[in-house]
């Protein structure tokens, strides 16, 4: 399961580099969308202070190296040719209070437990890329919020405003996102150790279960990873190589949303003299930000990461390929990931025509599937939720249309969380709305939690197996 999808060289980690005279042009095409139309991006209040934060920005070490990113993209070209599947998975929104040992380390758990009956149950190797280390800005369907007569600015995100309803914690803060570069930074130092420092061993498959609540998924796991021990043991008697099962490679992600802070953390590559996003290994384009030529797209377009676009039941053939156009005009293997988010009663009508386009245009691009964010509504309690069964009808339904189109469902993209908390409905333990008080702590949207996270995988290595 850690084997490199792409073994690494030093042709990819030092590819031919561009001279300074065209560095410096790429460079300059940085800041060309600052006169373009850029939407969610929050009102701060004193922008001599956004600007001292940005130029500090520019300045701090990258959180990434740009190789990584190469790396992630050659591993993304073989998900696009069906050869690995991509689980793309973290909170909505991440929290600066919620940046513990204890919750990053169980997001990890839950990754590689759905990672592993992934693998096991489909016989496919699966990149992991948390919505982690990053994850600290969102875009609203409305910029104000009113509680008993109070309006405020809606929240955006820990790396802008605070949650709690009073005027001082809702006003935009620059200095805000010098603290998420901050809890990025030491996020992402955690994860490293954990995947790379022997917690990630695929000899520790059974510890990763433990301490979650016993469960149907969780006992149906434990059975798995018992099978897997007798197998791992056999292959190191015969003389495998064990060392291989040693680290595994997780990669960062967040949408690429708050300009000012992309920018500053987009950087030229002394490689390459290409500008990459050193903020993530990975960023993507919101479904509110894919405007073609809107600032998110043109910034996006230039930098050398893999990227994705969030792709929406509005989503016509022609907005597709324009966008396809602007963001990945060589067709590059791995470029780009086109994540459709439908809805559960959309799926089935709205992606045919889009996965015909790609496949007509022989694009390398990879599909893989949103079922959170077209299947949100508010429970008769008030709470802002999702059904598991509406979220698996929609992965259900991704698989249905590329499979009879010919094309490849490569991957999911979930908002879930290690935790027992109590956000989406239904799943074994049969959550309801009377349930969701219970433990409602998201800030932003309802994510799976730690059991429905892994009934997920078992469902999922199934539509794997038929793909
Ligand atoms: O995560 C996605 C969006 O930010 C979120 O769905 C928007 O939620 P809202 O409609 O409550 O603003
Ligand atoms: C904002 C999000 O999704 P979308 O852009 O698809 O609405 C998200 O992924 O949290
Ligand atoms: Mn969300």
């Amino acid at each position: 399961m850690s084997a490199p999808l792409h073994p690494i060289t030093s042709a990819d980690l030092y590819p031919t580099s561009t001279p300074d005279t065209a560095a410096a042009a790429l460079e300059a095409g940085l800041d060309l969308w600052r006169d373009l139309p850029a939407a969610q991006q929050p009102a701060w209040p004193d922008p001599a202070e956004l600007e001292a934060v940005a130029t500090e920005l520019a300045t701090v070490p990258p959180l990434v190296f740009a190789g990584e990113c190469d790396l992630l993209r050659g591993q993304l070209a073989a998900a696009a040719r069906g050869e690995a599947f991509l689980l793309q998975g973290g909170d909505c929104a991440e929290t600066f209070a919620e940046a513990t040992a204890d919750r990053i380390r169980n997001k990890i758990k839950t990754m590689l437990q759905m990672a592993v009956v992934l693998t096991y149950g489909a016989s496919m190797p699966v990149i992991k890329l948390g919505r982690m280390a990053g994850q600290y800005s969102k875009p609203r369907s409305s910029t104000m919020e009113t509680r008993q007569g109070v309006t405020l600015p809606a929240y955006r995100g820990d790396a802008i405003n605070g949650f709690s309803f009073d005027e001082a914690s809702r006003t935009p803060d620059p200095r805000r996102l010098l603290k998420a570069y901050h809890t990025s930074s030491s996020t992402l130092n955690l994860i490293r150790a954990f995947t790379k420092g022997g917690f990630a061993d695929l000899r520790q498959v059974h510890e990763w279960n433990r301490g979650f609540v016993s469960s149907p998924a969780n006992a149906r796991y434990e059975a798995m990873a018992r099978d897997i021990d007798r197998a791992m043991k056999f292959m190191i008697a015969a003389g495998g190589d064990s060392d291989a099962l040693r680290t595994v490679d997780f990669w960062s992600s967040h949408e690429g949303l708050l300009l000012d802070y992309e920018r500053a953390l987009t950087r030229i590559d002394s490689r390459t003299g290409s500008p990459y996003n050193v903020s993530a290994h990975f960023v993507w384009i919101g479904e509110r930000t894919r405007q073609l030529d809107g600032a998110h797209v043109d910034l996006m377009s230039r930098v050398r990461n893999p990227i994705g676009v969030k792709i929406g039941p509005t989503t016509t053939p022609d907005d597709l390929m324009r966008l396809v156009d602007k963001l990945d005009p060589d067709r590059e293997p791995g470029r780009l990931t086109l994540v459709s988010r439908m809805g559960a009663g959309k799926i089935r009508s709205n992606l045919p025509a889009l996965a015909e386009t790609t496949k007509k245009e022989g694009l390398p691009a990879l599909w893989i599937c949103d079922p959170m964010h077209g299947n949100t509504f508010e429970s008769a309690s008030g709470y802002k939720t999702r059904r598991f069964d509406d979220v698996m009808d929609e992965v259900r339904g991704f698989f249905e249309v590329h499979n009879a189109v010919g094309t490849i469902p490569g991957g999911l993209h979930v908002e879930l969380t290690g935790d027992d908390v109590t956000e989406c409905m239904g799943g074994a333990e049969h959550i309801d709305d009377a349930d969701l008080a219970m433990r409602y702590e998201t800030l932003c949207d309802p994510r799976l939690n730690h059991q429905q996270s892994l009934e997920m995988a078992f469902l999922v290595a199934e539509m794997l197996t038929g793909r």
